[in-house]
């Protein structure tokens, strides 16, 4: 809020492409949750794997050739460099962390610290056992994932929500009177977040027609009966969450159109009990993390409508773009204005 604030300085209003600013506001909250006092180290991590993930993105998009993954190649060579670098860090993070761990220095209240915690603890209870807890590379692969599932995955979900809001000035303005109608310009606390319902419908809505994660896979393992398909053992299975979320016979003839009101009794109501809204996945395996990224969502929405309204730039272009989310391909240009 402050580096928007100071670009406005004394003017009414100014244009902000605000998607390096939400991913930079979600690589913040995700370091310091995981690794508290060494959050800026972290963010070193958190670069490291954004590159990592564009250039997984390409190798995605390029021909598969079984084996091509082990030559030489510059891409190759740059994405082991920094799956070492990554890991260097990360060794260097949870050495400082034990250490703190040691001397009760800081309260361990990181993700990190916490994992450090309960796995010595598991060890310990697992006396001579062996193939109990964690090790450092255990570790570091929590880390790593809880840093990719968390990130990028919440920026997007903010930044589709501002466009939204700024084309459907109505719901920005009813989710506003919410927002102080709740908290008035005091900083929103986690009770008051529990109690917005408006703001609740419009990030369900939000999450339904540009879901962050667009499709999830699954590897069969024995034989499945779908509709009147058999699919064999070991078949790879994509479930396009996207197009589940855009489907007529599920949603309606108006699937397409941004309509909080149908989230206004809840998920349950909304899908008539269908597993039709799976933003967050489903089963067993359903992100652990959605309550935080509803959270963290809720806290930057009313942070932002507290103090700016917004609409879109004429010179904003409408291109999502999936690298393994579904993010704004040209930026998104926001003209913001000071309330
Ligand atoms: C709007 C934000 C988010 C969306 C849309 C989202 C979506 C998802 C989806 C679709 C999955 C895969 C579930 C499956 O395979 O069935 C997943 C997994 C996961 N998510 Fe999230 N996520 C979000 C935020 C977060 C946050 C903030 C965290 C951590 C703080 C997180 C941590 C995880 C983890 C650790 C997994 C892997 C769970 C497992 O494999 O057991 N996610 N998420």
């Amino acid at each position: 809020m402050k580096e928007w604030k100071m670009l406005l300085g004394e003017r009414g209003s100014c244009m902000v492409d605000v998607w390096p600013f939400l991913n930079n506001l979600t690589a913040d909250v995700i370091s310091r949750t995981a690794f508290g006092s060494s959050y800026e180290e972290g963010k070193i991590v958190f670069q490291l794997l954004k590159e990592q993930a564009q250039l997984t993105a390409k190798v995605f998009q390029s021909v598969y050739i079984p084996g091509w993954r082990f030559l030489p190649t510059r891409l190759n060579n740059r994405m082991k460099k920094i799956n070492y670098e990554i890991g260097n860090v990360l060794s260097g993070i949870i050495q400082k962390q034990e250490g703190i761990m040691k001397t009760c220095e800081a309260p361990n209240d990181n993700l990190l610290g916490l994992l450090l915690e309960s796995n010595q603890k598991e060890i310990e209870d697992g006396g001579v056992k062996k193939d109990v807890g964690m090790n450092t590379n255990d570790v570091i692969n929590e880390c790593k994932l809880f840093y990719f599932a968390g990130q990028e995955t919440t920026s997007v979900l903010l930044n589709w929500t501002m466009v939204l809001l700024s084309r459907f000035p109505n719901w920005q303005t009813l989710a506003r009177e919410e927002v102080i109608e709740i908290f008035g310009t005091k900083e929103p606390d986690y009770e008051g977040l529990n109690r917005l319902k408006v703001v609740t419908m419009i990030l369900y809505e939000v999450l339904r027609l540009y879901p962050p994660v667009t499709a999830i896979t699954r590897v069969l393992r024995k034989k499945t009966r779908v509709g009147n398909m058999t699919l064999p053992e070991g078949a790879l299975v994509t479930i396009p969450i996207v197009l589940v979320h855009h489907d007529f016979e599920l949603w309606g003839s108006d699937a397409k159109e941004f309509k909080p009101e149908r989230f206004s009794e809840g998920i349950l109501k909304a899908t008539n009990g269908q597993v039709s809204f799976i933003p967050f996945g489903w089963g067993p395996r359903i992100c652990i993390g959605q309550n935080f990224a509803l959270l963290e969502a809720k806290m930057a929405l009313s942070l932002i409508l507290q103090n700016f309204k917004f609409e879109l730039s004429s010179s904003y272009v409408h291109a999502p773009v999936t690298v393994i989310t579904a993010q704004p391909q040209f930026g998104t240009n926001i003209i913001l204005q000071k309330l």
